[in-house]
């Protein structure tokens, strides 16, 4: 866990999974946050097999100091729409994708939240965006994390860019229609 641009260490972001096994596809939430240097904590919490502990995680989360909650469930993922039940917090919910039914199962059970109860679902197995959505919501209050926001989204541009140019390289005299020329 790395320094925040606030200077404390104490987690920010709650990153909590139904089950340890879900790790390998939410561990990109916790890189993406490394990236941006913010404090975070990791943990499993199901709402299925300890119903009592992830009310607990949702209604203390904010008194604690968390200011967002990432939540990533596979196949019947009730998680993210429990935690949001009992927490004022934006929750990002990360479908987990399964052996069976490659992982629509979990974005079904996670995306659909009744009106008042909001998810924030992001792709299959998308823990990286959530990561990167869950460090938009912390820098739209904290303006040397939004600069450097700014400045990942820069180097997005110029990698694409530069790969626009390696194409017309590669497709020999193809013509640019105007970007990255
Ligand atoms: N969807 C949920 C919940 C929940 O939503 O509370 N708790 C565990 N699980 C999911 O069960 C899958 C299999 O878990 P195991 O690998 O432990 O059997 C995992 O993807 C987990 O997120």
């Amino acid at each position: 866990m790395s320094t925040p641009s606030t200077g404390s260490t104490a987690p920010v972001i709650g990153i909590v999974m139904g089950s340890d096994s879900d790790w390998p596809v939410m561990e990109a939430a916790a890189q993406a946050l490394d990236e941006f240097e913010i404090p975070y904590e990791v943990d499993v919490v199901s709402a299925h097999r300890m119903p009592r502990e992830m009310i607990a995680y949702g209604e203390q989360a904010a008194d604690r100091g968390l200011k967002a909650i990432i939540a990533g469930a596979g196949g019947a993922a009730h998680l993210p729409g429990m935690l949001a039940s009992v927490t004022p917090l934006p929750v990002i919910g990360v479908p987990v994708p399964l052996k069976y039914l490659d992982g629509m199962d979990s974005l079904l059970s996670i995306v659909q939240m009744p009106a008042g109860v909001p998810v924030a679902t992001v792709s299959v197995a998308g823990a990286r965006n959530a990561g990167l959505l869950a460090a938009r919501m912390l820098a739209a209050h904290d303006g040397e994390l939004l600069a450097r926001m700014r400045d990942f989204q820069q180097e997005l541009n110029d990698q694409a860019t530069e790969k626009g140019k390696r194409l017309r390289a590669k497709a020999s005299g193809a013509e640019s229609f105007g970007f990255g020329k």
